[in-house]
């Protein structure tokens, strides 16, 4: 068994040595034929496709007194195609709109459930699918008062945005992770940052 290190092991340089267009439409598809070291010393030259959309903001809306999370559910057709239900309950996030995180992640949550977050704390930067997407998502805790949302929510009709908010407690949003009811990557993280901090007083 190797020993796991510490210090990253990534070997560099890396040379793109062609980019070939394989899309341009909402988002950007590439084939990259790309010349990276190996950890043995030498080198070699591989093609990956990659898809870059630009990276997000996610927010967990979280209320202590109560105990409860603000989440969305929204029709997702990747899953779809994937042979599972269309709508996801997913924490509320988007696509950095040329902004800072901090600027979209509140713009995100208040476009989507309606409600500010208040003192947004930074939690981490996840990859979502980082052998093919380059997108980064940005994955913030903050505080929203129950029962006083600035607007319904829902997203920009605009942009066919339909989505659906709900509160519900953190014990049974936790839950649905393990029943299989969320199943969204960010928001199974983010849920369980959280269980994290309650369970470490932080
Ligand atoms: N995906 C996609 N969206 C499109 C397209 N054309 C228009 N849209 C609109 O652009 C909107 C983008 O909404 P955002 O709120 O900015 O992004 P998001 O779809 O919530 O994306 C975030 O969450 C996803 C689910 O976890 C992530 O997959 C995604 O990468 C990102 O983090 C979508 O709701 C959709 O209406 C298209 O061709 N593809
Ligand atoms: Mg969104």
């Amino acid at each position: 068994m190797p020993v796991a290190s510490p210090k990253p092991t990534t070997p560099q340089p890396v040379r793109i040595e062609e980019t070939t267009i394989l899309a341009r439409n909402w988002g950007r598809f590439d084939n990259y034929r790309v010349t990276h070291a190996r950890r043995d010393g030498g080198e070699q030259t591989v093609t990956r496709e990659v898809y870059d959309h630009g990276s997000a903001a996610a927010v967990l809306l979280y209320a202590p007194g109560p105990d409860t999370v603000v989440l969305t559910r929204q029709f997702r057709l990747p899953p779809f195609l994937n042979g599972d239900p269309a709508w996801l309950v997913e924490v509320p996030a988007g696509l950095l709109d040329g902004e800072d995180i901090e600027i979209a992640a509140q713009r995100e949550a208040i476009e989507e459930t309606g409600y500010e977050p208040l003192e947004l704390q930074f939690l981490f930067d996840a990859y979502m699918s980082p052998g093919s997407v380059t997108e980064k998502c940005a994955c913030f805790l903050a505080r929203y008062l129950p029962g006083a949302p600035l607007h319904a929510g829902g997203g920009l009709e605009a942009e066919g945005e339909d989505i659906e908010v709900f509160e519900i407690g953190f014990d049974d949003a936790l839950a649905m992770i393990g029943s299989g009811e969320i199943v969204d990557a960010k928001t199974i993280m983010m849920l369980q940052a959280l269980a994290l901090r309650k369970l470490r007083g932080v």
